[in-house]
């Protein structure tokens, strides 16, 4: 695992007089593939919402690697989309590329959504409109979205929570292997023990305002129980 990609030193955030963390500390280690664990309202969403730089902290620091300009990617809870929503999978990839439409793009930029595609399995559904795919094609169209712009951090956040356990397998399974060939940095956000276990490298757990930290395989149930 490589050298840190971030960073964060003694973080606390409180909404009001209400403490939702104080001084914690940890690293996401770049190429490493970390899951943010914790019971309901322990701060998962208010930590994620620091590092993606929406929520400025109530003290303390998040440091990131290179010149700070972080690029992440951001993959959200499944939500099913109307089955008359009119986007192709291509062109709602593409909505994270441009900021203009097809076809005026580059050859580098139609190589890099091409490519994305290919990754994602999405290549034969390339024409096909997003809202008649299935629940798991969506998400990979969401994970797509998400790397095209070639992110340093993918953030998961909750994605597989309502999908079924083999497409939940074939999501995650997908990220991890793009974590290990690519050396992509993932955060994975979930509930979902069984899940992080089997595809993280590390845990980052949140409960009663602390973070505790260690090997996947370590965490267990009653670790995040509420
Ligand atoms: N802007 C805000 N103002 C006040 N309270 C907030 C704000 N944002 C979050 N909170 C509170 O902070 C606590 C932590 O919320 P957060 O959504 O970060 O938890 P979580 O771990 O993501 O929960 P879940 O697993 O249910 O999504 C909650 O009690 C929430 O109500």
């Amino acid at each position: 695992m490589g050298q840190p990609l971030i960073q964060a030193a003694d973080l606390s955030q409180a909404f009001g007089d209400r403490t939702i963390f104080s001084h914690i500390n940890f690293t996401i280690p770049r190429g490493a593939m970390v899951s943010l664990v914790g019971a309901n309202g322990s701060g998962k969403t208010t930590l994620t919402r620091i590092l993606l730089d929406i929520l400025k902290p109530t003290s303390g620091q998040v440091t990131t690697a290179g010149d700070g300009h972080l690029q992440v990617g951001y993959v959200p809870q499944f939500r099913n989309l109307d089955r008359d929503y009119p986007l192709s999978v291509r062109s709602f990839v593409q909505l994270n590329q441009l900021g203009r439409p097809w076809p005026w793009h580059t050859a580098a930029e139609k190589q890099a959504l091409n490519h994305v595609l290919t990754e994602t399995n999405l290549l034969k559904l390339a024409a096909t409109p997003l809202g008649m795919t299935s629940g798991g094609e969506k998400q990979r169209a969401y994970l797509a979205q998400a790397l095209v712009n070639q992110p340093d951090l993918l953030i998961l956040d909750e994605p597989t929570a309502s999908l079924d356990v083999a497409v939940k397998h074939e999501l995650i399974g997908l990220v991890r292997q793009l974590n290990q060939t690519n050396g992509l940095t993932v955060l994975f956000v979930t509930h979902d023990l069984p899940l992080a276990k089997e595809f993280t490298d590390q845990y980052l757990l949140l409960q009663n305002g602390r973070m505790s930290t260690g090997s996947a395989q370590a965490i267990t149930d009653d670790m995040i129980s509420d």
